[in-house]
């Protein structure tokens, strides 16, 4: 096994006229859950997008689990979240995730662990339009959580979510982990940060801190990640 998932150099990405991303060299390990978080903006969507593999006009190295990123031997091998959901409204979250199953070649029995592992067994005949917005993002999760993928690639997957969802969430991310996949989350909310191994902290295009969560508010010499990403951004800019 491989220790890097995710191995990352001089990655660029300009979309439109605006150069969105400017040179990251960054990776994301194995076993490890890795949040990438910053403000609304900075270009989380952007990075995960070149990471996948789903992003144009991309220039630098960017290599997943030793292919160049997009390589059709990646497909299912990435578990990938957007904010905008993949699963039918029209269809019950079980006929959604046997649906995905199918197309993806995956075990039927994977469909019901899955579904149980984002805690969606009570609602697994409900057809996704009567769900909860935190119901049906869970829905996707599950989706993505088949074939047992040795990166998973989540974008914002908490937002709208309550505290205790939350939790059970987070739960599910150190899982894979344990048992050996990356996972890469990204987040607007500062106070994820704690729920980390890893953070990689992102501002205007720029990864301004990288590192453990305890590391990072050490070096800034804080006690909270809010109050270190702060830190940052005024020792840059002094
Ligand atoms: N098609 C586009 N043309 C030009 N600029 C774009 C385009 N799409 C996105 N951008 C810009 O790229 C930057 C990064 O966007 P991105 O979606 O990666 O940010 P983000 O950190 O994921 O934000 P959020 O947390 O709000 O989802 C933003 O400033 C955005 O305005």
């Amino acid at each position: 096994m491989m220790n890097n998932a995710v191995e990352v150099s001089g990655l660029v990405v300009v979309r439109g006229r605006r150069e969105v991303l400017h040179g990251l060299d960054f990776i994301v390990p194995a076993g490890e859950v890795t949040g990438l978080l910053g403000p609304s903006g900075c270009g989380k969507s952007t990075l995960i997008r070149a990471v996948v593999g789903v992003q144009a006009r991309v220039s630098g190295s960017v290599r997943v689990l030793g292919e160049p990123a997009g390589s059709r031997s990646l497909r299912d091998r990435i578990g990938y979240v957007t904010q905008a959901p993949s699963v039918y409204d029209d269809l019950s979250v079980t006929e959604n995730v046997a649906f995905f199953a199918r197309v993806l070649g995956v075990d039927r029995a994977e469909v019901e662990r899955c579904i149980a592992a984002v805690d969606l067994g009570d609602h697994a005949d409900q057809v996704v339009a009567r769900l909860s917005g935190g119901q049906r993002s869970r829905a996707n999760l599950a989706v993505a959580l088949l074939g047992s993928p040795d990166l998973l690639v989540l974008d914002e997957p908490t937002v709208g979510l309550d505290p205790v969802l939350r939790e059970v969430l987070w739960g599910t991310f150190h899982r894979l982990a344990d048992a050996g996949a990356a996972v890469l989350v990204s987040s607007h909310v500062m106070d994820e940060a704690e729920r980390c191994d890893r953070l990689m902290l992102m501002r205007d295009g720029v990864i301004i801190a990288d590192g453990s969560p305890t590391a990072i508010k050490e070096k800034a010499g804080v006690d909270d990640i809010e109050q270190a990403f702060l830190a940052i951004v005024r020792g840059e800019a002094a």
